[in-house]
């Protein structure tokens, strides 16, 4: 379906080359169909370019009519000014794809052409090496093809999970926030590690590894993650040492806590946009 279709990301920062990269690795299309811009940062937009063999641009300088797929990855600050500048530009055979945490579906919608299809997508950066784990929620002009189209997109990065648009806001909160969470954990392991005297990076490679496999055990067993939990809690072992530990120091609520606060932020980038844009 997308063979013959050509991309267009506006906005050229971490999320676009996340995607980027795992869009070129998966050879779905033909490089030259994919084409980052940006507002005028040239150096960066020879740096994807370099690498990754594909088009890029300031936006200024894209032939909009020739894009089948505008993918919006600006920062939700920008969105207002990003969305005025491409308006008259596109048109309802087009679709607008956003990876924008807390920018709604409608409030898009109701700065764009009568009709645009929008879909609102959150990937994360593990796009890079085509392990996300991705949402998709569709606006009201959003036909089935434009669906299947995004769900071939979007499996090229990772895993695709379509839900309703009112859910985007925790799925933010743990799969688009979710792998800097995994990161400062492993920041405080690799510290702990060095601290009981391993080598930094064998203490990295060390984390790095159990996650991994403790997540294919969670993605190919049936068990629980209590479950899992259980099997590796000796009684008065170690684990059961650790577990103990992390719960004295509010780890489970912690991590409830992060989940959460990154959701509201979320919600509440929406609100406040929504509430600009009734007052203007
Ligand atoms: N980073 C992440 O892990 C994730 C991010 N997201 C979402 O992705 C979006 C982008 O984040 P990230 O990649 O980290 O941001 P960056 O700051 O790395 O990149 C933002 C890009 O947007 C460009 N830009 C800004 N305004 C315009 C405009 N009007 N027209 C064209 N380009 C524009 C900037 O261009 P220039 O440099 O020239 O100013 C820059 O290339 C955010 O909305 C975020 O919510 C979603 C999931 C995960
Ligand atoms: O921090 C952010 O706002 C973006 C959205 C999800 C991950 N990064």
């Amino acid at each position: 379906m997308l063979k013959n279709k050509t991309i267009a990301f506006i906005g050229a920062g971490s999320m676009a080359e996340a995607m980027i990269s795992g869009i070129v690795h998966s050879e779905l299309m033909p490089k030259d169909q994919v084409i980052a811009t940006n507002r005028s940062n040239e150096e960066r937009l020879e740096e994807i370019r370099n690498k990754y063999g594909i088009k890029a641009m300031p936006k200024d300088k894209l032939e909009f009519e020739d894009v089948d797929i505008f993918i919006l990855a600006m920062k939700p600050k920008d969105i207002d000014i990003a969305l005025d500048s491409i308006k008259d530009k596109v048109n309802e055979n087009q679709l607008i794809v956003s990876v924008l945490a807390g920018i709604s579906t409608e409030y898009m919608e109701k700065q764009l052409p009568e009709n645009q299809p929008v879909v609102r997508v959150m990937p994360n950066t593990s796009s890079m090496l085509q392990e996300s784990a991705t949402a998709i929620s569709t606006g009201k002009y959003v036909a089935m093809d434009h669906v299947l189209e995004m769900k071939e997109l979007l499996a090229c990065i990772g895993e695709v999970y379509v839900i309703d648009e009112e859910q985007m806001d925790i799925f933010t909160g743990i799969a688009g926030s979710g792998p800097a969470y995994f990161y400062y954990l492993m920041e405080h392991m690799e510290k702990a590690g060095q601290a009981g005297g391993l080598d930094k990076e064998l203490a990295r490679k060390i984390g790095a590894q159990t996650i991994l496999g403790a997540a294919k055990m969670m993605l190919e067993q049936e068990d629980t993650p209590a479950e899992l939990r259980k099997k590796v809690t000796s009684p008065n072992g170690t684990t059961a040492a650790g577990l103990e530990a992390l719960k004295n120091f509010g780890g489970g609520e912690a991590i409830t806590e992060a989940v959460k606060g990154a959701a509201k932020r979320s919600e509440e980038i929406s609100s406040q946009l929504e509430k600009q844009l009734v007052t203007q």
